[in-house]
């Protein structure tokens, strides 16, 4: 049966919860969904026994792969790639951590059919986050989102649970691969239809429970130095809008490479 839906999950050390995600998937997706639907981890090198686990999988059955890059690094690039390498026609991304729940896919997938774009989202009528995510977390989250509301409609632009039809990725240009947020990336730079509206998916953000986040002062500079390109990008270089946001953006980035605690 030809593949249809191609689930790229980007994957750094992350051995222990690549088990549970894929059981978990596809037991969500049931017997016809998972002939048609592939997994794809995109690993950086890990060399933590996620290939062997990967391979554990693929005996069990599970249409799981395992990408792994020995030369580039970073969650953009790697969704990137995973996108490149698939071959549905559905494409989704979402965390190894467990933190976007695989249950979900399912609805997040017929969604994915009527919208060329579906983005998860935290922000929503009975959905959150976990009431365990620390504050400071929260706080980087929700000042991240509010810098993003002039570019993006989306209700949480900084999900890294979201989705799109993959013809309109062919026409992709100039996408930076640095940081985080390629769902933001996306969604300002892609030809999308304008008569189609994005998709929003509420769900609720869980706790990971094994392995580590790799959010780091580094990737919240990357993600000021982003804004900055993406203000420029959308309201041009000239506008005062974009000169002021881009200031706004440059004071916060001087000061978030002075004091790294600042976020
Ligand atoms: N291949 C690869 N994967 C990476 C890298 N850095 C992170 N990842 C993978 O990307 C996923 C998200 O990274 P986390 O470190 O778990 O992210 P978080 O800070 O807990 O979550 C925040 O960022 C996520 C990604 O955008 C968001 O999904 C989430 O909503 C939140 O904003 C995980 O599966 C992690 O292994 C990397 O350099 N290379």
């Amino acid at each position: 049966m030809a593949i249809e839906n191609s689930i790229v999950v980007p994957a750094y050390h992350e051995k222990l919860n690549i088990g549970p995600l894929t059981k978990r998937l596809f037991a969500a997706l049931g017997n016809s969904d998972s002939k048609i639907t592939e997994l794809i981890f995109v690993d950086d090198n890990s060399q933590d026994g996620s290939v062997e686990e990967v391979e554990k999988l693929k005996k069990e059955g599970y249409n799981v792969n395992i990408i792994v890059r020995t030369t580039e690094r970073g969650l953009s690039s790697a969704v990137l790639r995973g996108f490149q390498e698939s071959k549905g026609e559905y494409l989704v991304c979402m965390d190894a951590d467990l933190q976007h729940p695989p249950e979900s896919v399912p609805d997040f997938l017929n969604k994915l059919r009527k919208h060329p774009f579906v983005i998860g989202t935290r922000y929503a009528a009975g959905v959150g986050i976990d009431k365990d995510w620390p504050l400071y977390r929260r706080v980087i989250s929700g000042g991240a989102r509010i810098l993003a509301v002039p570019l993006t409609t989306a209700t949480d632009p900084m999900s890294g649970f979201f989705g799109l039809q993959k013809k309109y990725l062919t026409s992709a240009k100039n996408i930076d691969t640095q940081g985080f947020k390629i769902a933001l990336e996306l969604l300002a730079k892609l030809p999308l239809p304008k008569d189609q509206p994005i998709g929003e998916f509420p769900y609720s953000f869980g706790v990971r429970t094994e392995g580590e986040s790799k959010l780091s002062s580094k990737v919240m500079i990357q993600y000021l130095q982003q804004l900055k390109d993406l203000y420029v990008y959308k309201f041009g270089a000239s506008t005062i809008v974009a000169t002021l946001l881009a200031l706004v953006v440059l004071v916060l980035l001087v000061l978030s490479s002075l004091f790294h605690a600042i976020f």
